[in-house]
C-alpha cells in the first residue's frame, strides 16, 4: 500500500499505578502495511477526533468503574470517536480509503441472546473499546470492524466524536419512552445532561428543567438551550434535603403538572436520585443513565406510593443511525457548542488534567488531528 504519511503509532494510555501517558501502539506501521494484519470485516482508522468521557477518567483516577471494570494493566483509554479510513480487507464493500465515519465503540458477538433480541448492549461477550481489558480508541491508528463505522456524510470529525455522547442520550429518551408535550426534569448538566436537554428539546418535551450543583454548567446550558429552566442544588443546609428540593423544583417550574412526568438523572449521585424520585408524579418515570456506587440508598416508599417507573441504562445499541440524521437534520441545534477545548494527541496529559480541573469550565474536551 503507498502510505508515505504514516506516523509512529501511539497511544494514550494508564495503567495500575494511575499513571497517564502516551506510549506505543499497535497496529504498527509495519502491520498496517502488510497484507496480514486484517481480518474479515475489518479496516484501518486513521483517528480524526476523540472526546474524553468521565469514564475515561475513572479509568485514570480511580482504576476502577463499579466491580467488574477494573484497570489490570497498561490500558489505552478513548471511546468517543471518528477517523478516516486508511485500508480495507477485501471483503469489505461498504467502505474504502478516504472515508470519514464515525466509530460504534461496542463489538458484539451476536451469539448471546441479548444480540439475538437487538439489545447488543447487554452482549455476554462484549468487545467495548476502552472498558479494560479491551484497548480503547484514543491512538493514531486502530483496527475496527467495518460493520461498526458509520460514513460521516457530511458532519465533521468533532461531531462524529459526539455522535457516541448522544447515543448515550437517544437510547435514555428511547428507553424513557418520552414523548411530544412530557413534562421532564434533567437531574445534571455535565455532557450527558446536556446532550439529553438536546435531544429531549428535539422529542418535543416542554418543560426541561435541568439541575446542576455548579453554577457555570448551568448557565452554559442556557447558552446552549435559552428556554430550559435552570435550578442550582445547594451543596448541604436545611433546603437540601431530596424531599425539600423535589418540592422547589416541582413549585418553580411545573405549576401546569404539578410534577415533571419524566425526570432523566445524569449523575448517579444518589441524593440527586432521590431528588427525581421525590419530584415524580404518580406513575411518572425516573430513567436512571448516570452511573455510581455499588449500591445505593433509595427512597424506596416513595417509588411504591407512586407507582414510579424506576428505570436504568447500559450504554446503547443501534442508535449511530439515528445519531447522524438527527446531527445532520440540525434538529438537535448546534451540538459542536458542546466542544470547549481541544487538543493533539501530544497533549493528551493536558487534554485529561482540562477535564478533571473543574476550574476549567470544561464542557467536551476533545483530542484532535486535522
Ligand atoms: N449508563 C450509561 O450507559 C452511561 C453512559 C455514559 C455516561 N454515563 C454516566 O452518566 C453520568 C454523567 O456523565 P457526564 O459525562 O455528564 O458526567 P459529569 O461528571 O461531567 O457530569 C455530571 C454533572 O452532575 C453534576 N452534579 C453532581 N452532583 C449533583 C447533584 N447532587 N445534583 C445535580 N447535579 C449534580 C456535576 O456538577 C456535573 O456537572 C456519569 O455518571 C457517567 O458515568 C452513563
Ligand atoms: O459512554 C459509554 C460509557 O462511558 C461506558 O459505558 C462506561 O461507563 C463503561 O464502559
Ligand atoms: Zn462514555
Ligand atoms: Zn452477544
Amino acid at each position: 500500500m503507498s502510505a508515505p504519511t504514516l506516523k509512529p503509532n501511539v497511544g494514550v494510555y494508564t495503567n495500575p499505578s494511575h499513571k497517564l501517558y502516551i506510549g506505543e501502539a499497535s497496529p504498527s506501521i509495519q502491520d498496517i502495511e502488510s497484507e496480514q494484519l486484517l481480518q474479515d470485516g475489518e479496516v484501518v482508522l486513521e483517528m480524526k477526533a476523540t472526546g474524553i468521557c468521565g469514564s475515561d477518567i475513572h479509568f485514570w483516577e480511580h482504576g476502577r468503574i463499579g466491580p467488574t471494570m477494573v484497570v489490570e494493566d497498561e490500558h489505552i483509554l478513548g471511546h468517543e470517536s471518528s477517523g478516516v479510513v486508511v485500508k480495507v480487507h477485501p471483503s469489505v464493500t461498504h467502505l474504502k480509503p478516504g472515508d470519514r465515519v464515525a466509530i460504534e465503540p461496542t463489538i458484539p458477538c451476536f451469539k448471546c441472546v441479548p444480540c439475538l433480541t437487538g439489545r447488543y448492549n447487554g452482549c455476554e461477550n462484549v468487545l467495548f473499546r476502552s472498558t479494560p481489558p479491551v484497548p480503547g480508541l484514543l491512538r493514531r491508528y486502530i483496527v475496527h470492524p467495518a460493520q461498526w463505522c458509520f460514513k460521516l456524510e457530511g458532519l465533521s470529525y468533532e461531531e462524529g466524536a459526539l455522535l457516541e455522547p448522544i447515543s448515550v442520550a437517544l437510547a435514555g429518551i428511547e428507553r424513557a419512552q418520552l414523548k411530544l408535550g412530557d413534562s421532564l426534569l434533567i437531574c445534571g448538566a455535565g455532557p450527558i445532561g446536556l446532550v439529553t436537554l438536546l435531544c429531549a428539546r428535539a422529542a418535543g418535551a416542554t418543560p426541561i428543567t435541568i439541575t446542576d450543583i455548579d453554577a457555570s454548567r448551568l448557565e452554559f446550558a442556557k447558552k446552549l438551550v435559552p428556554s430550559v429552566n435552570t435550578f442550582q442544588i445547594p451543596l448541604g443546609g436545611p433546603d437540601a434535603t431530596p424531599e425539600k428540593l423535589a418540592k422547589a423544583i416541582n413549585d418553580s417550574f411545573y405549576s401546569t403538572d404539578g410534577h415533571p412526568d419524566v425526570s432523566i438523572e445524569c449523575t448517579g449521585i444518589a441524593s440527586s436520585i432521590a431528588t427525581a424520585v421525590h419530584a415524580s408524579r404518580f406513575g411518572g418515570t425516573v430513567f436512571v443513565i448516570g452511573v455510581g456506587k455499588d449500591v445505593v440508598e433509595m427512597p424506596f416508599m416513595a417509588c411504591s406510593v407512586k407507582e414510579v417507573d424506576l428505570k436504568f441504562q447500559y450504554r446503547y445499541s443501534n442508535q449511530w443511525p439515528k445519531a447522524i440524521k438527527l446531527v445532520k437534520s440540525g434538529l438537535l441545534g448546534d451540538v459542536k457548542m458542546l466542544v470547549s477545548h481541544r487538543f493533539t494527541l501530544e497533549e493528551a496529559e493536558k487534554a485529561f488534567e482540562t477535564v478533571k480541573d473543574r476550574s476549567s469550565k470544561s464542557i467536551k474536551v476533545m483530542i484532535t488531528n486535522e
